[in-house]
């Protein structure tokens, strides 16, 4: 069986778990279950708190995970990235009071920086001969500057809310750019692949739709020009002479767009479809 570590909690849990289930895969009912058997599949899911996943992928006692790019760095596991999610993405940055002596990460120095990610922000500092005194902190760490606990932070930003809420600017280098990942250790495993190929689906069926519509033969150069598809579109002739139906991939966020164009080069009966599911 291929072992696989997904997230019990926090913000990356719901969406890894709705991927595996587009993906075809059963998982746990009850939210206190740490272990679930997809035996129709071949696949173990052990429910582990994200901080803790790399550790298990890279000790090889599971096979793959689903983590973030920022816990596997900050873990030091010898887990290794296999693919991007396209979700939870986030950057990694230094924030300080607005309007304060702290903007660069040169003045750092002999200071007290709040994270819940020590060995990111410790090798980075490192690396950039910046000693400053690291306060390890579970999460909410943008308080801690007004809590007199610190005197900058280093954490996730998305939106950068938080950091408003709390006073704080961004300054400095971004530290990392993060994205849930597929991680994956030492032991291998050959159901890996169907793992991967079944996520790559997913992505795919969320990104793009499918187009289909009529057009006069002799317009086909400029339709196929305006929407070429992932790898080339399928052209069936139609009953009417000169006429031909063609089928063809699209990004979702662009239908509407290529829509418009596709009608202004002749194309009529134009529709768009949602793919459920797909491989490639
Ligand atoms: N607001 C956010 N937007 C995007 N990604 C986020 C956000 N907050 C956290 N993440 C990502 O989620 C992962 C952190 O997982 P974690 O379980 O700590 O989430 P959490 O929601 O912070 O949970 P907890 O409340 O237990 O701290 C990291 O990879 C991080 O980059
Ligand atoms: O830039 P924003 O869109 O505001 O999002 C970033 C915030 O989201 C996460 O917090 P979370 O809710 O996970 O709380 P935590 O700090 O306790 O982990 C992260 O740690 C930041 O605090
Ligand atoms: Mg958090």
């Amino acid at each position: 069986m291929l072992r696989i570590a997904v997230p019990n909690k926090g913000s990356l849990s719901e969406v890894a778990a709705e991927m595996l289930a587009e993906a075809g895969y059963s998982g746990r009912r009850d939210s206190r279950k740490l272990v679930h058997t997809d035996s129709r599949n071949g696949v173990e899911f052990f429910y582990l708190r994200p901080r803790d996943i790399a550790t298990y992928v890279g000790s090889g006692a599971l096979h793959v995970g689903i983590t973030g790019r920022d816990l596997l760095l900050d873990s030091g596991s010898d887990a290794v990235e296999i693919a991007a999610l396209d979700f939870a993405d986030s950057t990694f940055r230094f924030a300080a009071p607005a309007g304060g002596d702290i903007s660069d990460i040169a003045h750092l120095a002999g200071k007290r920086v709040a994270t819940s990610y020590p060995k990111l922000v410790d090798d980075f500092l490192r690396e950039r001969g910046v000693e400053a005194t690291l306060v390890k902190l579970d999460g909410a760490v943008e308080s801690a500057v007004q809590l007199g606990v610190a005197d900058a932070v280093a954490d996730v930003v998305s939106t950068g809310a938080t950091l408003r809420a709390a006073g704080l600017d961004i300054f400095g280098p971004v530290i990392l750019d993060s994205t849930a990942l597929l991680i994956g250790g030492p032991t291998a495993h050959a159901g890996t692949d169907r793992l991967l190929r079944r996520l790559r689906g997913v992505l795919v069926a969320r990104k793009y739709a499918i187009l289909e519509y009529d057009l006069p033969i002799a317009r086909l150069e400029a339709a196929t020009e305006i929407a070429s598809g992932i790898e080339s579109p399928t052209v069936s002739p139609l009953k009417e002479d000169g006429w031909v139906a063609v089928r063809v991939m699209v990004l979702r966020d662009d239908a509407n767009d290529v829509m418009d164009r596709l009608y202004d080069v002749g194309a009529k009966g134009i529709f768009v479809t949602q793919v459920h599911a797909a491989r490639f």
